[in-house]
C-alpha cells in the first residue's frame, strides 16, 4: 500500500510521490534546547545515513528552522507539533502552518492528545486545524485516540469514527492527511493495546476512512503510544500499520533508530 503526497511537500518534490513505508516519525513535544536539537538532530543523519523509508522529526518551533537547515538534503523531514487554524492574525503566542513551512517544516501534527485533552481542542477545531495545513501546503498527522475511560467501557472503535468523522476534512485526500492512532492512556506510560487490538483499531480507521475519503485505502495510518526499540518490530508488523509515531524514545538517537530499523528501514 502506498500514500500519495502532493506538490508543495518539500520544494525539491513537485511531483506526487509515494511515502516509502515504515513510516517513523518522532515527536519532541516539549523537549530540545537548541544545543540538544543540534545534537539529536546530527545524531540521527549520522546514523541513518539516506533513509530507505520515511523518517521524520518533529521539534519545537523554536529549533525548527534549525533542525531543518540541519536536516536538509539527508532526507529525513521536519515537522511542526502544531499549527492555528487561521494562517495570520491578532493570535498572540499561536504559530500559523504557512510560518511552519517558512521555516522549513514539511508536515505538521495536529489534534494530537496533549492539545485535545490538555488544552481542550475540539474535533472542529482540529479539523479546521488539518484545513490550514493542507492549504499551507504541509502534510498534516492527524492524530486520534480513545481515553483510558473510554477504552475501559469499551468505547474505542466508537470515539475513533467520531473523531474521524468529526475531524476529517471533507475532500481530504491520502495524499495530503496521514492519522496517526494514538490511545491516550498509552502515551507516555509504558502500556500498549494488545497488538491484536491495534490490528483492530486500525481496521476500523482503515473502514472509517474508505467512507471518508475516495481514496481513504490509501492513507497512512500511524500507531502512537509508548512506541520503543523492543515492541516497535511486532507493532509495525500488525497488518494495517503503516509505521509509528514515536514520543519518548524519539529523544534517543540510538533508540529511534532502533525503531526505525525494527521497522525494516535501512
Ligand atoms: O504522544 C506520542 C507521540 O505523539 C507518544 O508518546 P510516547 O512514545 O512517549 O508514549
Amino acid at each position: 500500500m502506498v500514500c500519495y503526497l502532493a506538490a508543495g511537500f518539500t520544494a525539491a518534490m513537485d511531483q506526487k510521490m509515494a511515502l516509502a513505508r515504515p513510516i517513523v516519525f518522532g515527536n519532541w513535544k516539549m523537549h530540545g534546547l537548541r544545543a540538544e536539537a543540534k545534537a539529536l538532530a546530527g545524531g540521527l543523519a549520522e546514523r541513518v545515513g539516506r533513509p530507505s523509508a520515511t523518517l521524520g522529526v518533529f521539534p519545537p518551533a523554536t529549533v525548527l528552522a534549525e533542525v531543518a537547515a540541519q536536516l536538509a538534503g539527508t532526507g529525513i523531514l521536519v515537522g511542526g507539533q502544531d499549527c492555528h487554524d487561521k494562517p495570520k492574525g491578532a493570535f498572540t503566542g499561536s504559530i500559523s502552518a504557512p510560518m511552519l513551512k517558512d521555516a522549513g517544516a514539511v508536515a505538521v501534527i495536529v489534534g494530537h492528545s496533549e492539545r485535545r485533552h490538555g488544552l481542550g481542542e475540539t474535533d472542529a477545531l482540529v479539523r479546521a486545524k488539518v484545513q490550514a495545513a493542507l492549504e499551507a501546503g504541509l502534510l498534516a498527522i492527524l492524530c486520534i485516540g480513545e481515553t483510558e475511560a473510554e477504552w475501559l467501557e469499551g468505547r474505542t472503535l466508537e470515539v475513533l469514527e467520531r473523531q474521524l468523522d468529526q475531524s476529517w476534512p471533507q475532500g481530504a485526500s491520502a495524499a495530503r492527511v496521514v492519522v496517526a492512532y494514538e490511545p491516550v492512556w498509552a502515551i507516555g506510560t509504558g502500556r500498549t493495546p494488545t497488538l491484536d487490538d491495534i490490528g483492530r483499531s486500525h481496521a476500523a480507521i482503515r473502514a472509517r476512512l474508505e467512507r471518508l475519503a475516495s481514496d481513504g485505502d490509501k492513507v497512512a495510518i500511524l500507531y502512537g503510544g509508548s512506541v520503543k526499540a523492543d515492541n516497535a518490530g511486532a507493532i509495525m508488523a500488525v497488518a494495517g500499520v503503516d509505521g509509528v509515531l514515536v514520543g519518548g524514545a524519539s529523544l534517543d538517537p540510538d533508540g529511534f533508530f532502533a525503531i526505525y530499523r525494527a521497522g525494516g528501514g535501512a
